[in-house]
């Protein structure tokens, strides 16, 4: 029989030996181990607590060792993250998280290390998490090498967080942001707009007119007894969905497109609003695979939304929209609650090749606008290359011939209760969501419209 700690181990060594997703491969692992409902949220804490503190976990384990994290057999060491992770943030007895990962670490490189693992394991009981932080943190040359040690952030994630803060004059959050995404989200779910009644028991958003929270129970219960007109989505998506629907009354028989749609959360609601208002939505993604989680996502939404398979950059001018949704490509730094590896494993050279292509489809959206069109461009990532870098380059390349709305007045008067939304010292409209001040993933969102 498998044990809870046996499927976190074999996810979190997937994690770095195959490029696994957690949030992907972990639900499968605990279906195939036949876990209990408790043993499951067991393993998900396990899991997603390693993947995430992981940078903090190494220069304790490290300090333990008496060498650098990088010098250990790469099974041996995430036995002994996990391992770290239950010692030093979750209740499981000491003696109990040293014995399991002394076991994994045998079996995973054989007798000869369990005298290794058992004293690392024994140091790293010796002290709180707090005594533990303290006793690396001095280490640190730099004051932001000490915060990525605290908080398990790469340096130049914290760098990039504090100047998205500093934008709109809110660099002394950096803390709490930080803190922020080292926490599990809480599960978020959408009525889509006019199928769907939000259950009476459940606790509504305060910011999404069609999010709740469930008081108890299963969600994928509630979403498939829907037939897909409730489902699990971030509150940050939902308002990112109804700033492009809300930002002005829908004339009938306007044109809408979804231009990188998968899996398709923000699809379902744009359906549904087009649905209510009589416009029509059209949907594309470039990965046919993932394509077909978008047609799934329609499916509980009256009416057709046909979903193509192309690159956006010539897929969009294929048509004359009125309203065009680029949530695009990105690194996901606004969603590193959910994905708890990616802080890891992205690197800042991702960041100007997501940028240009960022601006090619945000340009090609544009140019496919028909007069008074608007898009919204959005991503999960507050990387300031990413938001106002790639919005300023395409403002350059359609001088005259667009103008920002206010995304932060149209996303004020969606949500439900008054929503702080501090204004951008680049005196732009764009609306930056947080996981620390609105308990959504840091969604950016530019509304542009052409005149
Ligand atoms: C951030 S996700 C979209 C999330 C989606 N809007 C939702 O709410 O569920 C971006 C998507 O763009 C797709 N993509 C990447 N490059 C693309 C391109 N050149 N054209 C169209 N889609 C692209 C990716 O496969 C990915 O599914």
């Amino acid at each position: 029989m498998t044990t809870a700690r046996e499927v976190a181990y074999d996810v979190i060594s997937a994690v770095r030996t195959s490029d696994a997703y957690a949030n992907l491969l972990l639900p499968r692992e605990i279906v195939r181990a036949g876990l209990t409902p408790g043993d499951a949220a067991l393993a998900t804490e396990l899991t997603y607590g390693t993947l995430r503190r992981m940078g903090t976990y190494d220069a304790i384990i490290a300090s333990a060792a008496g060498r650098p994290a990088v010098e250990i057999d790469p099974p041996v060491l995430d036995a002994l993250r996990l391992g770290a992770h239950q010692v030093l943030a979750t209740r499981v007895p000491a003696h109990a998280a040293v014995n399991e990962t002394v076991e994994l670490a045998r079996q995973a490189a054989g007798r000869k290390i369990t005298g290794f693992a058992n004293a690392v394991m024994r140091r790293i009981t010796e002290r709180d998490e707090a005594a533990w932080l303290t006793r690396v943190e001095g280490k640190a040359r730099s004051d932001d090498e000490r915060l990525s040690i605290r908080f398990a952030h790469p340096v130049w994630v914290i760098r990039a967080l504090r100047r998205a803060l500093a934008a709109e004059d809110r660099a002394d959050e950096l803390h709490d942001l930080l803190a922020a995404d080292n926490a599990a989200p809480q599960v978020t779910m959408t009525a889509l707009p006019g199928l769907a009644e939000i259950p009476a028991d459940a606790v509504r958003t305060t910011q999404s007119p069609i999010g709740f929270r469930l008081g108890g129970g299963d969600p994928e219960r509630t979403v498939t007894a829907s037939a897909g007109r409730i489902r699990v989505q971030d509150e940050g998506s939902q308002l990112a969905a109804l700033a492009l629907s809300r930002a002005l009354p829908v004339r009938d028989g306007e044109r809408w497109l979804d231009l990188c749609a998968a899996p398709g959360g923000k699809t379902a609601v744009l359906a549904a609003e087009a649905h209510a208002n009589g416009a029509v939505l059209e949907a594309n993604e470039l990965s046919p695979a993932r394509a077909r989680l978008v047609r799934q996502s329609v499916a509980g939404v009256p009416g057709e939304v046909p979903v193509s398979e192309e690159d956006g950059r010539s897929r969009a001018g294929k048509g004359r929209y009125d309203r065009i949704l680029v949530d695009a490509p990105c690194t996901g730094l606004g969603a590193l609650r959910r994905r708890p590896e990616s802080r890891w494993r992205k690197t800042p050279s991702d960041v100007p090749e997501l940028s240009a292509l960022q601006a090619e489809l945000l340009a090609a959206a544009v140019e496919a606008l028909a007069p008074g069109g608007i898009v919204a461009y959005v991503t999960c990532s507050p990387h300031l290359a990413e938001t106002a870098g790639v919005v300023a380059e395409v403002e350059r390349q359609f001088e005259g011939r667009i103008a920002q709305l206010d995304a932060r007045a149209v996303v004020a008067s969606v949500s439900v209760s008054p929503i702080d939304l501090p204004a951008q010292t680049d005196g732009s409209g764009r609306a930056q969501l947080w996981p620390h001040r609105h308990g959504t993933d840091a969604m950016s969102i530019t509304l542009l419209q052409r005149t």
